[in-house]
């Protein structure tokens, strides 16, 4: 995070504390329950958690900050006390003990163990050649994700020596090394860019005596398979916790997490009540995707294939996320036919129409290289990706909802399409696409998931807004404005429950607040 003035800060450990306190009596109620999970072990999950009784929707599970973070492994290089991007131009700041960019001098990261540490920054201070000198201006995209990609491995290994129990509980997580080592790629990746790197150039092992290849590939091991990806406001980082990682994998999971900006603390609750005895899960893949992707996705890191209800289904429980058009007959479409089965052919439920899945993932992967290259922010372009692909993709492809959720972020905030410009048809649009990306998300993240929350923030604005122009213009009756008023208040209320729940600082919070403001508005009004 940039460096923030004192007084800022201030500010928001003063709104962190405030919310303990009106929380605590909440707490001390929960105190009187049994504790909420247990830790059991099964030969497909290895160890995982399950409800010890009944829990309700949003009940905190976990709280707990780091044993280890770092950055990201990415070409874009961040700030090693706070993780907010930074540049490698002359003009950056830099750390006078071992030259790595920062954000500013004073970066609320440097000297922390969150951040960079003392012994850090020595070790870095006598390796400048092989490190910090390497990332100027003109290193390659590659060459500062190799960096950055040692940055946590170091890290975790100096604990070794600074911090043996923190160090101790590390190497308690599953590592999958055997696994790892079959798969030459892999192994071969971590033994150049890692092992023999850390060993050779940097001779770790003069620092860190008795250091072995196999102890360092165990760490890797470790930090691909129980790693969370966290950030807030535009900084990114990756995360080892106590005990967050004994969660198991679900493609539909029953909890959701967020982070803390202050503390780097997960914060992991249920999003939807569940029963004594059943497993807590959260999903290590990004839920909005095809099970197809999202299976070698987790297989690739976490190195077990996904058998899980969702992805035993053809249709993806309903949601039919990776339905693709017959290009034959038109009217069906073309699915999986054995969806736990990565190589098996897709076909059309209506006619006799067959693909080979791998001719499948080369036109998913061309297609999602076509969105990737569109801005975020180019309205006409996502439009056009929509009219392009609605001949080869059902309207509820992932592919499709990744654009249609861009546009339903941007109709109304960027410039030439500000709320006050836009047409009826546009403000229709966003609401269509806002309903069309709810209704899947209520399959796959069901409950008190920030992805609902936020959507259904945006969904309120458009029929708000169609309403009052409904009835300015005599087109409306009064019934269907009041009914879309009830509407608006209900997608409010539970926007603003479910984005309060994220932590003070987050934008999402922010959000959730600004939901609060316009509901009590509009209650005051009725
Ligand atoms: C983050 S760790 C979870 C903790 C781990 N079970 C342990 O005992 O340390 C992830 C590993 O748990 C196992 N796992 C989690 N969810 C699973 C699932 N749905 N199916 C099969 N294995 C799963 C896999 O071995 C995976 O690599």
């Amino acid at each position: 995070m940039p460096a923030r003035k004192k007084t800022r800060r201030q500010q928001q450990q003063g709104r962190s504390r405030q919310r303990d306190t009106q929380e605590q009596p909440k707490e001390q109620q929960q105190e009187e329950l049994a504790p909420a999970y247990r830790v059991e072990h099964s030969e497909l999950y290895g160890r995982y958690l399950v409800a010890n009784r009944a829990l309700a929707a949003g009940e905190q599970l976990i709280r707990e900050q780091p044993l280890a973070i770092g950055p990201c492994v990415s070409c874009e290089p961040v700030c090693l006390g706070c993780y907010q991007p930074v540049q490698l131009g002359p003009e950056q700041c830099r750390c006078k003990g071992c030259g790595w960019p920062l954000c500013a001098a004073d970066c609320r990261g440097l000297g922390q163990s969150s951040g960079h540490s003392r012994e850090e920054c020595e070790l870095y201070g006598r390796r400048r050649p092989q490190a910090a000198e390497l990332l100027k201006e003109s290193a390659s995209p590659d060459a500062v994700r190799d960096l950055y990609e040692l940055v946590l491995i170091v890290r975790i290994l100096l604990m070794r020596k600074h911090q043996p129990e923190k160090y101790a509980k590390i190497r308690l997580m599953e590592s999958h090394t055997e696994q790892r080592r079959e798969n030459l790629t892999l192994w071969q990746h971590y033994e150049k860019k890692v092992v023999q790197r850390l060993l050779h150039d940097w001779q770790l092992a003069q620092e860190l005596s008795g250091l072995e290849p196999a102890e360092m590939h165990e760490i890797c091991g470790i930090l691909d398979v129980n790693c969370f990806e966290i950030g807030q406001r535009g900084g990114k980082a990756r995360t080892l916790y106590p005990s967050a990682f004994l969660l198991a994998h679900d493609c539909r999971p029953n909890t959701s997490h967020t982070d803390d900006p202050l503390d780097y603390s997960i914060i992991l609750r249920t999003s939807r009540s569940v029963r004594e005895q059943e497993t807590l899960t959260l999903s290590y893949a990004y839920t909005l995707q095809g099970t197809l992707k999202r299976r070698t996705f987790i297989q690739g890191g976490k190195l077990f294939w996904c058998q899980c209800q969702r992805c035993a289904d053809p249709r993806e429980l309903g949601s039919d996320c990776s339905d693709l058009v017959c290009k034959i007959c038109r009217a069906g479409s073309i699915r999986a036919t054995e969806p736990l089965k990565q190589e098996a052919d897709w076909a059309c439920d209506r006619c006799a129409h067959r693909i080979e899945s791998v001719q499948v993932e080369r036109l998913l992967d061309h297609i999602n290289d076509d969105l990737e290259s569109i801005d975020v922010h180019d309205i006409p372009a996502l439009e056009n990706f929509l009219i392009r692909y609605r001949e080869v993709l059902r309207p509820n492809h992932y592919l499709l909802l990744s654009a249609k959720y861009s546009l339903c972020q941007i109709y109304g905030r960027v410039e030439g399409y500000l709320l006050p410009e836009l047409s009826p048809q546009d403000i229709e649009r966003k609401e269509r696409y806002c309903r069309e990306f709810l209704a899947v998300v209520d399959i796959l993240e069901p409950g008190l998931t920030r992805l609902r929350g936020l959507i259904m923030y945006e969904l309120h604005a458009p029929i708000m807004v169609l309403a009052q122009l409904g009835m300015q213009s005599g087109r409306m009756s009064r019934q269907e404005f009041q009914r879309r008023i009830k509407e608006v208040v209900r997608l409010l209320k539970e926007s603003a429950h479910i984005l309060q729940l994220e932590p003070p600082g987050s934008s999402e919070h922010e959000m959730g607040r600004a939901a609060a403001d316009a509901l009590a508005k509009i209650n005051a009004q009725l």
